[in-house]
């Protein structure tokens, strides 16, 4: 799999919860490849949680720092790269996303729920009514998540492993011819 990839680089996206960082690692392992987390890469430059971000930059000083990250993450090869949820927002930022392979996380508000109702580091979730917050985020997200290459559906069942293992399966089904030099 890792050389029939020639090194493409592997982006999840999809909401905030779906698993992009846990699957994202289990992919690098398989694969043999680097991992990157656009999160974690913001947290460590500025030496702040996103929660702080938010508060002091707002949304929209954070997509900017996020779409600088990612324009520098995408020069790399190799790299499986775990996207905050919202990156898929800005039109810039899919230029940087179609360097390499799209895959979309794709579960249930339900699920999603579940897993991030005792979590308080998604800034987007302190709301009164966060269940209702995930819903319209999915609603306005769904056109942009479905650019993706690939769309995987996670259920309540699936381990990371499985999922990880279906998206190996699929990957050369949606493999885009690579330009040579
Ligand atoms: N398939 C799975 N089954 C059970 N729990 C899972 C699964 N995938 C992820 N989790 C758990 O759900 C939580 C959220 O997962 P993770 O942090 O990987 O999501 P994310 O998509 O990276 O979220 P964010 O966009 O906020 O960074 C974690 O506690 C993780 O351990
Ligand atoms: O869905 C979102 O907009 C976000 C998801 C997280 O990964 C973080 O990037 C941040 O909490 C915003
Ligand atoms: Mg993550």
């Amino acid at each position: 799999m890792s050389s029939l990839l020639q090194g493409v680089n592997l982006y999840l996206i999809g909401m905030m919860g779906v698993g992009k960082t846990t699957i994202g690692r289990l992919l690098a392992k398989e694969l043999g490849y680097g991992f990157v987390d656009t999160d974690d890469v913001i947290s460590q430059a500025t030496g702040k949680s996103i929660n702080q971000l938010f508060a002091e930059v707002g949304e929209a000083g954070f997509r900017k720092l996020e779409s600088d990250v990612l324009s520098q993450v995408c020069a790399f090869t190799k790299l499986t790269i775990a996207t905050g949820g919202g990156i898929v927002l800005r039109r810039e930022n899919w230029g940087y996303l179609h360097h390499g392979l799209i895959v979309w996380l794709d579960a249930p508000v339900e699920l999603i729920y579940n897993r991030l109702a005792e979590d308080t580091t998604r800034p987007l979730l302190q709301d009164v009514d966060p269940k209702g917050k995930l819903r319209s985020l999915l609603e306005q997200r769904t056109p942009l998540y479905s650019q993706a290459d690939l769309h995987i559906t996670v259920q309540e069942a699936d381990t990371p492993e499985d999922i990880a293992k279906r998206i190996l399966e699929a990957i050369p089904n949606v493999l885009k011819p690579q330009v040579s030099h």
